[in-house]
């Protein structure tokens, strides 16, 4: 990418500005200190760390180089894998004294978004050997297999415009389109019809590029079937094993039109992750197609490295831990996967995951819950379906939560000081600072979200809003944000409005806030699903900030068989509606067809804290939130360009960084839906694995639904009822003489 600081650096800031660069640039070290173990030097050296400069804030290499580089000349420059700073090291003081005057607390233009950098001195930079890792034994990728003019030809041959689909069977994928030759492979069973060869065999274009493939010896019988797939950006194919029995031993895929990153899996938890260039083949025998998984995460970015690709032999670059890493903008990439259909059953030496040596096929997920018909069912669908998936997607969440609600916030305002206000379902506290004249106390059924609060500095305890420790009318306020949605009966909505009740004084106000089924409303569509359209956003966020992610919905990954495609759980269509009592998974970012439903989440970067790493977290800073309302779905926390392209560019600019707990549980819950990770992926340290995807029960209120509760309470009057943002609100008064 071309940048100059003429063009992506901001000139001139007044003396106030320079205050607050240095309160930032302070804070930045205070938070790599604590953090990262960085600390930065008093003293110019030559080198310096570069806050929000690095790979997890979205910035590229070429981007923070060109802009560096105008400082002086550079001898190197290091961006970590996921990190939210960088290195540089100057050839001389004088330049890196010279950056540090001019790019302090200025803002680079990183493609859409941008981001601001803080500079400091650090006495010594380490940078490792760059490591490789050794490819999946029996992977070879040839580099450069087909010229420029023959992947022009090749691409031309594919025919997507065709609607005769019987003669190459072609199909839309939730995440990719795929066209066969030779025999359709079928994703219903994964495997092919053998006697029902299609009309069309292997294109006559491809005949060259296979004969090279034997004369070369990476093959000795000609395929007879292709599957063309092609992904757009932010497509993948999850993790799988092209099912023994369906096909020979050797399978080759050649990559066209764009590059992309394949992960191999072995059960053992090995990850390798492989950037197949365009123009290149990739051979898939042995143990690297029988045993290892192959898939390609869904996202729209790569890391890989920042150097040509050389030849590395029977080794990769190991992505996780390079300091030459860039990243690269994913294109439309087709591929085309040669395979020979096996006609007698497999007998190779990996009989537990070969499904004709008596291997069981992928396990079959989880059933859908149903909606409960008792107390008891309710409280285990909560517990597994709202609690636990919280407490194990904590830090994501709140990473995703900073900017508190406007009317929320003046209902708080409203309130006179000293006023004790009690936020029942507090998330990450983020309205427990709004008004610092407030005596408040939050609660959440989550620890890790309480843990999170207390870290902030917040008072807060762990409750569930049904029973809320707190005397009887021992507040003048209470909210309830996003909270009340989650209680799966009407008795359960009812009693947990009850509680709030219960804890104002008399003349006491609640603010409860609930997401709504109308998420168009007065022929205004929601911020939920007017993001649907934007690249970044996914993750829905009722009652709360925007929001934060932008992945399709992920289709399951096997560890031990074949199954490339398609959702576990049921997503409702158009025309289905609940209809056997099973919750339906909603599609995110789209009009709610039931009230009662699961709303997927993806887990970002997760991981990290899965494995006991601290990360880096932090949140945006709420005053630039305000002014810059289109970018601020963005999560901080998800600082993964490479599993999302809507990262938060600027992860030192806020004041309370100091929020994240390490509070995943790697375990499978049954809110999670865990084949879309797999355990042995889980295992790994990668930054690159699939996310997880989680799932969380919501009741969407209807309008009038959230009065109609209210006014089932007695003694209790609804001062005012409004629409926000795709929740239904209202603010309740207890009447004076309760
Ligand atoms: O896109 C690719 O290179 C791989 C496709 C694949 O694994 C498959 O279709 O089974
Ligand atoms: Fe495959
Ligand atoms: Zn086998």
């Amino acid at each position: 990418m071309d940048a100059t600081v003429e063009n992506n650096v901001k000139p001139v800031r007044r003396s106030k500005e320079d205050k607050k660069v240095i309160r930032k640039q302070l804070k930045a070290s205070h938070t790599l200190l604590k953090h990262e173990g960085i600390s930065t030097a008093p003293q110019p050296t030559k080198s310096l760390v570069v806050a929000n400069g690095g790979l997890g804030n979205g910035v590229s290499r070429e981007e923070l180089s060109a802009a560096l580089k105008q400082m002086g000349e550079v001898d190197k420059l290091i961006m970590h894998p996921n990190k939210p700073y960088a290195f540089v090291i100057y050839r001389s003081e004088e330049s890196a004294r010279k950056a540090h005057i001019n790019l302090n607390g200025e803002k680079l233009q990183c493609g859409e978004n941008s981001v601001t950098l803080y500079l400091s001195y650090v006495d010594s930079v380490t940078c490792e050997e760059e490591a490789s890792v050794p490819l999946p034994e029996g992977l070879v990728l040839v580099e450069d297999f087909v010229c420029s003019e023959e992947e022009a030809l090749l691409l031309a041959a594919i025919d997507w415009s065709s609607t005769n689909t019987d003669v190459t069977a072609q199909k839309s994928l939730k995440h990719r389109r795929v066209k066969h030759y030779g025999f359709e492979f079928r994703y219903d069973n994964n495997n092919v019809d053998k006697d029902k060869p299609l009309p069309a065999g292997i294109p006559q274009e491809c005949l060259p590029v296979l004969e090279r493939c034997v004369k070369n010896q990476h093959i000795d019988i000609m395929p007879d079937q292709l599957t063309v797939n092609q992904y757009e950006s932010g497509q993948g194919i999850p993790p799988h094993v092209d099912t023994h029995s369906a096909f020979e031993d050797t399978i080759m895929s050649l990559s066209l039109g764009a590059k992309t990153v394949m992960e191999f899996r072995h059960p053992d938890g090995r990850l390798v992750a492989v950037v197949l260039p365009e123009r290149s083949l990739l051979v898939m025998k042995g143990e690297s197609r029988f045993f290892w998984t192959h898939g390609i995460t869904p996202r729209k970015f790569d890391m890989v490295p920042a150097c040509d690709p050389q030849s590395f032999g029977d080794t990769t670059p190991d992505l996780r831990t390079s300091s030459n890493l860039t990243l690269s903008k994913r294109g439309t990439r087709t591929s085309l996967t040669f395979r020979k259909i096996r006609n007698e059953p497999c007998r190779c030496a990996f009989p537990s995951a070969c499904d004709s040596q008596g291997a069981p096929p992928a396990p079959s997920p989880p059933p859908p819950p149903s909606l409960p018909c008792c107390h008891a069912d309710a409280a285990l669908l909560e517990e597994q379906y709202v609690h636990r998936v919280y407490d194990a997607i904590a830090s994501h969440f709140s990473s995703t939560r900073h900017s508190p609600w406007p009317r929320v916030c003046h209902f708080l305002c409203s309130l006179p000081p000293g006023s004790v206000l009690a936020d029942v379902g507090c998330g990450n506290g983020k309205y427990l600072g709004v008004n610092l004249e407030l005596s408040a106390v939050g609660c959440d059924r989550s620890s890790a979200l309480v843990q999170i609060c207390a870290e902030r500095g917040f008072q807060a305890f762990v409750s569930d809003a049904l029973s809320v420790p707190l005397r009887a009318a021992s507040c003048d306020a209470c909210i309830s944000i996003a909270v009340i949605h989650h209680f799966s009966t009407q008795e359960r909505r009812l009693a947990a409005v009850q509680e709030l009740v219960r804890l104002l004084k008399p003349g006491g106000r609640a603010l409860i806030y609930v997401w709504a089924f109308e998420q168009e409303y007065n022929k205004q569509r929601s911020k939920y699903l007017k993001d649907h359209n934007k690249e970044l956003p996914e993750n829905h966020n009722p009652a709360e900030d925007s929001p934060e992610e932008s992945q399709e919905p992920q289709g399951k990954s096997s560890v031990h068989s074949s199954s490339h495609s398609e959702d576990n759980y049921r997503t409702v269509d158009n025309n289905q509606h609940v209809t056997d009592g099973k919750l339906s998974v909603h599609t995110n970012r789209t009009a709610f067809e039931t009230k009662d439903l699961l709303v997927p989440w993806h887990l970002k970067d997760g991981k990290k804290r899965v494995e006991g790493d601290s990360g880096e977290g932090g949140k945006k800073d709420q005053q630039k939130e305000k002014s810059k309302k289109t970018s601020r779905s963005k999560a901080t926390l998800d600082c993964n360009p490479a599993t999302s392209p809507g990262f938060d560019s600027n992860m030192f600019s806020d004041s309370s960084l100091d929020t994240i707990a390490a509070t995943h549980s790697s375990k499978p819950i049954p809110g999670c839906d865990t084949s879309q990770t797999c355990s042995s992926a889980l295992k790994s340290e990668s930054e690159i694995i699939p996310a997880p995807v989680f799932h969380r029960y919501y009741h969407v209120f209807q309008q009038g639904e959230l009065e109609q509760l209210c006014a089932q309470q007695a003694g209790v009057t609804v001062q005012s009822s409004y629409h926000d943002q795709g929740n239904w609100c209202v603010i309740l008064e207890k009447a004076l003489n309760r």
